[in-house]
């Protein structure tokens, strides 16, 4: 063995010791945050109707999801196919424990979605100018501005609020983005009441590396438990990402059934992490998730075969009707195929 050859060898089982002991610190228990019914189908262009968004939402939750982002109150303009977001708030049958957070983008938006009756909002400045114009019509500064008067609102009237960064490692028309501008982004976020802030990889160009960069930076003003992974799958990076993530404590992942999604005003981004392959992953790693994967299979066939198209999950392409309890999935994952 040559010394580069040793020094690669001796890198690996280092890297796979740290692997092993940072894993055995992830938490038991990882929170799924849906959000299919909204990032998911904001991009297709064919509208789907706002009986089978209800019904997708139900299905969701009848497989154990606890938070399922179920619409977004948005300009129609901007995004039709969430046009039919008052309908869609006022046809789920919420179940009790589950909750059903919506996008506001200023006040004409929260008014629509407190007539709603949500107890969750999100707001979502962008991580960067050049996406920021494109998405919300204004600059960075401008837009956690406007989120600020919602937030206040938001606050006094008693609701939870979410706050997301978009493009927090790059951005289709400015490029590479600094860490420190998403730390800034977030702090303020918090400041602003969010109990959460969901770091958007919007375009999916993310890497280990670089999420581990973002994080080192964004840790110095957040704690873990107040940040959320939202990776889009672009480049078949989402799950190593994620594992980057959990490696830091964070216990909030963001996916999409059957890893749809894209944003409308970002060009190259696709679905998101696939909420099917999330869940097989988490079983592998022993992650407590009373999420059924059965289930969820069932309700990415079932939005997939309404939009014409083959689902984008790994896990739901290849898992075969022979599975019939969610069970049998958990032994596979777990290589324990007795
Ligand atoms: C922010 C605006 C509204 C500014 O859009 P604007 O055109 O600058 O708004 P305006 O204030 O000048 O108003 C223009 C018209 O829109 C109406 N309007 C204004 N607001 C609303 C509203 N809330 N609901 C209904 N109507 C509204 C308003 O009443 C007026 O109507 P008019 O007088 O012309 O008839 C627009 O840019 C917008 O809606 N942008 C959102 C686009 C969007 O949804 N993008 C996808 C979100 S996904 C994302 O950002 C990333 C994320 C979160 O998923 C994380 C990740 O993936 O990384």
């Amino acid at each position: 063995m040559n010394n580069v050859t040793k020094t690669c060898v001796l890198n690996i089982l280092r890297s796979n010791n740290f692997l092993q002991r940072s894993l055995s610190t992830v938490a038991p228990e990882i929170r799924i945050y849906e959000v299919g019914p909204r990032d998911g189908l904001q991009n297709e262009s064919k509208f789907v109707p706002t009986d089978i968004k209800v019904e997708l939402i139900s299905k969701i939750v009848a497989a154990g999801i606890k938070n399922v982002e179920s619409a977004s109150f948005v300009s129609p303009k901007w995004v039709k196919q969430m046009s039919d977001s008052v309908d869609v708030m006022k046809n789920i049958q919420r179940v009790p424990g589950v909750n059903y957070p919506v996008l506001v983008p200023n006040l004409k938006g929260y008014e629509t979605a407190k007539q709603c009756n949500v107890e969750e909002i999100a707001i979502f400045p962008a991580g960067s100018e050049g996406f920021s114009q494109k998405n919300l019509n204004c600059s960075v500064e401008e837009g956690l501005k406007r989120f600020k008067q919602v937030a206040d609102e938001a606050v006094r009237d008693g609701l939870r609020v979410r706050g997301y960064i978009s493009c927090v490692v790059g951005c289709p028309y400015d490029g590479p983005i600094h860490p420190k501008n998403i730390a800034k982004i977030t702090e303020q976020l918090i400041a602003m009441g969010c109990y959460e802030v969901s770091l958007g990889d919007t375009i999916g160009v993310g890497t280990a590396g670089s999420v581990r960069r973002l994080l080192h930076e964004v840790l110095t003003v957040a704690k873990p438990e107040q940040l959320a992974l939202h990776f889009h799958d672009t480049y078949g990076q989402g799950l190593s990402n994620l594992l980057a993530g959990l490696e830091f404590g964070i216990k909030t992942v963001d996916s999409s059934i059957s890893g749809l999604g894209g944003c409308p005003y970002a060009r190259g981004a696709s679905g998101n992490l696939a909420t099917e392959d999330l869940v097989y992953f988490l079983y592998g790693l022993g992650v407590n998730t009373d999420v059924d994967l059965v289930k969820i299979i069932e309700a990415g066939r079932y939005i997939s075969n309404f939009l014409g198209k083959p689902t984008e999950s790994k896990v739901n392409r290849v898992i075969s009707d022979r599975f019939t309890n969610y069970r049998d999935i958990v032994k596979l994952a777990s290589c324990n195929c007795s």
